[in-house]
């Protein structure tokens, strides 16, 4: 019987015991009931990542030799990086501070590649790299004309409780007003079900708030959310109609990055209650009504609204003055007002954060979810210790991870607001991404349908696309690496393996990534390209859909024989179109992969023919499933083993030479500059 294991590092080269205490494999977030319905058992551990070891893998004979090689790279990898690093010393001195050339540790991406591999499809070109940050503040107050795409229930008995359960009692006279014009629809013969009053009459006479028969709390049945480079407020109404509810509130955003819009989500909250008996028996496959059946948020429209940030580098402006803004073609509007300040590149320090919750662990650190004080934002916050980093011979790697954090601009990739330093450790500062892993979605279904499979897997292509547009190999596709925002869309985290400057065909032959993932070419040692990371996602794919990868063995050398040498099996009855991409995605021969010739060939299969790429990228299709999360704050998808640990930066003595500390120089980032490294 399989055992399906969350996947972790298996060489501990690059960690101190210390560090190992630290990254404690995570037990299961539930106990999955729907597991062990399955054939396959869950266990609770994760897939381990294989640190980077710059010696390569003798090519494999038999499993004996395989767990030999690994443990030889265990024991020389700290010798070797010790050295990679004392040649990077130099590079670093030299380069990493120039602002617009960010070099470090012998890695360097132009920030002109930037612009450079920009295509259509590319999410890169969302950005403006101009130069500063700022604090955009949104002031919402009212809306108006927004209804539902379904009736609701006629029942003026529950109808009365709800309008006199709103934060501000309705007229009197509102369901007398309801009662004449169903009665003159009726009439008129303009009443489809006698028991439903159509959508957009509903919102006109329902509250946007209720408090629900048997609940003591006001809940919105109208809300919105806002976002902005991957960092989201939920906008709840205080009062009002849900066709004109009043909001009156105030967001503030930390721009870092100028990007054109600010995305607008609306969605409704209708409990089950408020439908009739007939239109739930009738219901089918409507997706709409299956939602609001089973409880869950549907969503009604998004709406970009443009901003022009670039053109304000030093002064303030009012964007938006009390604008009623139309959300698209059809009629709905937001009042509001929208105000830009830019700020001066200030030095962030811990002070500046309150510390909420952990929310993770890593190898050398801990993830804490936090609020910056200044815009009340939650942010997630990476704490790296630096001697653990030294010790391990990461450095290089560190860098990297801060550097493509930095660089990029993928909207399915984890955002990196600013990152600061201390004498004795590295922060992150990234948008919290709160709908929990991908690994603990899977771990509690099991497996994934073929529709929600193909959704995940091409937000993934395009976030692979666009590390590949700037030269970054990837290296640690697994669903442990892969977060949920609110709404169920991807966003790609942990860079710590990444590879930098690989452009199309260069070759590198360092052993890492996780042993279910490994590409053939890449166990067998004699160098690879980063078509290897279209092989993980045809392992993730697999995973997706079966519960498994492909040639996934409890004992892991004899997985690396399977992987190497086994036939691709497939369940009866797999979809014919995912076979066909999966067999071409785990080809053996990476130069006959599909991928090989860049990631267009791959989006042309017929697996994704349904799939407009422009809007996926653009966030345009609603996920297939939407994670439970009550706004910023929810930390329910996290593990309470993390959560419910006293969130402290702890204070730790470890002295580090100026030799050392130099090395970490350039890592502060406020926006799309760097601080002079005397400055950190
Ligand atoms: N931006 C984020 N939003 C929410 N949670 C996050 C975020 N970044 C990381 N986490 C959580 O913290 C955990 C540890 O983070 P991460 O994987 O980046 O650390 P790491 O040191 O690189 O880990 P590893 O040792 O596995 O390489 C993740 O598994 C994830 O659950």
């Amino acid at each position: 019987m399989f055992s399906w294991k969350k996947k972790f590092n298996l060489s501990g080269s690059e960690k101190t015991a210390d560090s190992k205490t630290e990254n404690k494999q995570k037990p299961p977030k539930l106990t999955s009931n729907k597991s062990s319905d399955n054939a396959n058992s869950i266990d609770e551990h994760r897939k381990k990542s294989i640190q980077p070891s710059s010696q390569t893998v003798v090519p494999v004979t038999s499993s004996a030799g395989i767990s030999k090689n690994i443990e030889t790279n265990t024991s020389s990898n700290s010798a070797k990086q010790d050295n990679t690093l004392a040649n990077n010393e130099d590079a670093i001195n030299n380069t990493y501070d120039n602002p617009n050339d960010i070099s470090m540790a012998g890695l360097s991406i132009n920030s002109s590649n930037n612009q450079n591999t920009s295509s259509p499809a590319d999410p890169t070109s969302n950005a403006q790299q101009s130069g500063s940050s700022g604090i955009l503040t949104l002031k919402i107050y009212s809306g108006d004309g927004f209804a539902l795409p379904f009736p609701l229930v006629y029942n003026p008995q529950l109808l009365t409780r709800l309008l006199n359960s709103s934060a501000n009692k309705q007229p009197s006279n509102k369901l007398e007003e309801l009662n004449s014009l169903m009665e003159n629809l009726r009439l008129n013969n303009q009443l489809e079900d006698p028991h439903s009053i159509p959508g957009h009459i509903a919102t006109k006479f329902v509250p946007s708030t209720i408090t629900l028969p048997g609940s003591k709390n006001l809940n919105p049945l109208i809300y919105f959310t806002v976002e902005f480079d991957n960092t989201a407020a939920t906008i709840q109404p205080e009062s009002g109609t849900m066709d004109h509810p009043v909001f009156n509130k105030i967001s503030t955003f930390d721009v870092t990055r100028k990007l054109k819009h600010l995305r607008i989500d609306v969605f409704c909250r209708i409990p089950s209650i408020l439908i009739s008996q007939s239109l739930i028996n009738n219901a089918g496959n409507n997706e709409t009504l299956q939602k609001v059946i089973n409880n869950q948020d549907v969503h009604l429209l998004t709406f970009d609204l443009p901003l022009n940030l670039e053109d304000y580098t030093f002064n303030s402006v009012r964007l938006f003055n009390h604008k009623w803004v139309q959300l698209g073609e059809n009629g709905c509007r937001l009042n509001i007002t929208v105000d830009y300040k830019p700020s001066v590149n200030k030095k962030l320090t811990i002070d500046d954060f309150e510390l909420l919750k952990v929310i993770g662990k890593g190898s050398f650190g801990k993830v804490m979810q936090v609020k910056k004080k200044d815009t009340q934002k939650i942010y997630a916050l990476k704490a790296l210790r630096k001697a653990y980093i030294v010790n391990n011979s990461e450095i290089v790697h560190t860098l990297a991870e801060r550097t493509v954090l930095a660089r990029i601009d993928c909207p399915f990739i984890v955002p990196l607001k600013f990152s600061f330093q201390s004498k004795e450790k590295l922060y992150l500062v990234l948008a919290l991404i709160n709908g929990g892993e991908l690994f603990y979605h899977l771990q509690r279904e099991g497996r994934f349908s073929l529709s929600r499979s193909r959704f995940y897997t091409a937000e993934l292509l395009v976030a692979l696309e666009s590390l590949h547009a700037m030269n970054i190999v990837y290296r640690d596709l697994k669903p442990e690496n892969i977060l949920l925002d609110y709404q169920g869309h991807i966003a790609l985290c942990d860079f710590g393996l990444c590879k930098l400057d690989m452009k199309k065909d260069d070759k590198t032959a360092t052993f890492c990534g996780t042993p279910e993932y490994l590409a053939p070419e890449l166990l067998v040692g004699h160098g690879y390209t980063r078509v290897v990371d279209w092989w993980t996602l045809g392992v993730l794919l697999y995973e997706m859909l079966t519960g498994l990868p492909p040639y996934y063995d409890n004992d892991v050398p004899k997985m690396y024989k399977k992987i190497l040498q086994d036939p691709l099996r497939f369940p009866d009855g797999f979809d014919e179109d995912a076979k066909d991409l999966l067999i071409k995605l785990l080809n053996r021969d990476p130069a006959k992969r599909l991928g090989a010739n860049g990631s267009s060939e791959i989006k042309k299969h017929p697996f994704f023919s349904q799939l407009s790429w422009k809007r996926l990228v653009l966030k345009g299709y609603i996920p297939p499933y939407k994670p439970s999360v009550e706004g910023n704050l929810d930390t329910s998808n996290f593990d309470s083993e993390f959560t419910s640990e006293r969130p402290v930066d702890s204070v730790v003595n470890d002295f580090l030479s100026e030799s050392v500390q130099k090395q970490f120089g350039g890592w502060t980032y406020v926006g799309n500059e760097q601080l002079d490294s005397t400055q950190g």
